[in-house]
């Protein structure tokens, strides 16, 4: 048994983790990813046979301890890192299929980010760092989508500011709003409120769950924090590599709970 307690689908390695709220296809899915660093003594198994699917319109958290394997498989699921093997999915299409012309163009057209060093360009307005993707892209910005998009996120008195005018939080803000106004099939967030004091921290959280919920955007957010984790549709928990969890309709008392349940299996083996 695993260290969360039951689950309804136990595979050799971990769990394979479906999506359950909705039909339809998934807006991204990775099917049996390994990653593996290094070779003989040193090697690390970063990912041990990973299957997950994330349906569209979907609010999705990954948790886990430090080094369970969560920034490798959102990159792996990103495109920013290459798995050693396994599949990865956005849409039906498979990123290994696709030479590095391609994989740019997917990032840049299908794929958001949103990572905890908000990784904004210091030199351009927020405004311009907003539109930037669509600018290399070469496509027109939709300016009503823009509007929505900064609205939403309470950006409009801060356009013509450049990122060391804002505070942390409004920076953040800027990220959202650029990995929501090209419209992604999926945004993938690497510890969005890790740098955030927590006024911060909830205002980009609810940010994120009213892109789920009103413009129907599909999310997959890794954190440590089980009250950010409590705004996602579901918590999937992973461990050495492996999915060992799934909580639907999550709260932060019962990921809490969750965690220390883990933390207690983890001390007891090590004693
Ligand atoms: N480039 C690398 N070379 C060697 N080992 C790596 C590399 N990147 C990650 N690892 C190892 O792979 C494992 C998973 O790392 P990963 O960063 O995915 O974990 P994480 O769950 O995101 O951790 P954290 O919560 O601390 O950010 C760890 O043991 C880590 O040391």
């Amino acid at each position: 048994m695993h260290p969360y307690g039951g689950h309804s689908e136990q595979r050799d390695r971990g769990v394979t983790v479906t999506s359950t709220h909705q039909a339809g296809p998934p807006a991204a899915h990775a099917v049996d990813l390994t990653k593996v660093y290094g070779s003989g003594d040193t090697q690390v198994v970063a990912l041990g046979g990973v299957s997950v699917e994330f349906t569209a319109g979907q609010f999705t958290a990954i948790m886990g301890p430090s080094g369970s394997g969560k920034s490798t498989l959102m990159h792996c699921m990103a495109a920013l890192d290459t798995p050693s093997t396994g599949q990865v999915f956005i849409g039906d299409v498979e990123l290994s299929s696709l030479n590095d012309k391609k994989l740019t163009r997917i990032r840049r057209d299908r794929l958001g980010f949103i990572f905890q060093a908000f990784n904004l360009v210091p030199t351009l307005t927020a405004q311009e760092n907003i539109t930037l993707p669509l600018d290399i892209a070469g496509t027109k910005v939709d300016q009503e989508w823009f509007a929505t998009v900064v609205a939403t996120v309470g950006l409009g008195d801060r356009l013509k500011h450049k990122p060391n005018e804002l505070s942390g939080g409004q920076q953040q803000r800027v990220a959202c709003a650029r990995a929501l106004v090209s419209q992604p099939d999926i945004i993938f967030a690497d510890e969005p409120t890790g740098n955030l004091d927590s006024r911060s921290s909830a205002e980009i959280l609810a940010f994120l769950r009213r892109s789920v919920r009103e413009f129907g955007q599909t999310i997959v957010m890794v954190t440590h924090d089980p009250g950010a984790a409590a705004h996602a549709d579901r918590v999937l928990f992973l461990a050495d590599g492996q999915f060992v969890d799934e909580m639907i309709d999550p709260t932060a008392e019962k990921v809490l709970e969750r965690m220390k349940s883990f933390d207690a299996t983890t001390a007891g083996q090590v004693a």
